[in-house]
């Protein structure tokens, strides 16, 4: 499987009707407080439009919706994955991706068989409080030589200027948010990304 080098993260079916048109193809819905019916709803919004533009979507953490509303994609975190019936999203024939910050997450995920390895926080991330140091760029080329073939996402302060850094460190794929979203510009931000993606899609 080949994961698209731009990979995008929003907490709205509204961010990914404003996004995805442009010409995204893998994005994340990562939905925070709020409650399980109004995320199906979001789910369902989101997993039409993405349908139309043949654009992979990505739910995180939902993956009970995710089976419930035929989804095909997964995200989940190292706390997820311990509550996680990972038999269940199997069978629903669901792909799965998974975070890791440290070497013992990197084996608890690669014995989960996940279908991509996420690696960050790759530099300092303004979205949330991490545990985490930042794991700067050789750390990627690292977890190339552990995951092998598997593709790996690289996540966490990228921006533009960043993005090729991560890739010849053998990166598959930068995910972003803030870069992104926080931009006084989200959509030409969004073409500048898919722009500078190209060369490695
Ligand atoms: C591509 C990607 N990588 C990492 C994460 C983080 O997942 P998790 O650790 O479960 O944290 P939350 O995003 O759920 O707060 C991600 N969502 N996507
Ligand atoms: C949601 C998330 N997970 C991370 C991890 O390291 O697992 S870093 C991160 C935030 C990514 O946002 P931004 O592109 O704005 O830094
Ligand atoms: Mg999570």
């Amino acid at each position: 499987m080949k994961l698209d080098p731009f990979y995008l993260i929003v907490d709205s079916a509204s961010w990914i009707e404003r996004l995805v048109p442009l010409g995204v193809k893998l994005v994340q819905l990562r939905i925070k407080d709020m409650e399980e019916p109004a995320v199906r709803l979001e789910v369902r919004a989101a997993r039409t439009i993405c349908a139309k533009h043949d654009c992979q979507l990505i739910v995180n953490d939902y993956w009970q919706l995710a089976i419930e509303e035929g989804c095909d994609f997964v995200h989940l975190g190292q706390e997820d994955l311990a509550t996680a019936n990972l038999a269940a999203i199997r069978r629903a024939g669901i792909r799965l991706g998974l975070s890791t910050h440290d070497n013992i997450e990197l084996e608890t995920a690669l014995a989960a068989a996940p279908d991509y390895i996420a690696l960050g926080p790759i530099y300092p991330t303004i979205l949330k409080a991490m545990k985490w140091a930042p794991q700067g760029l050789d750390r990627i080329a690292e977890w190339r030589t552990r995951v092998g073939d598997l593709p790996l996402v690289a996540i966490g302060g990228l921006n533009i200027e960043r993005i090729d850094g991560a890739f010849a460190h053998d990166a598959d794929s930068a995910a972003v948010v803030t870069d992104i979203t926080r931009n006084s510009d989200p959509e030409a931000r969004t073409r500048e990304w898919i722009a500078a993606t190209a060369r490695w899609r």
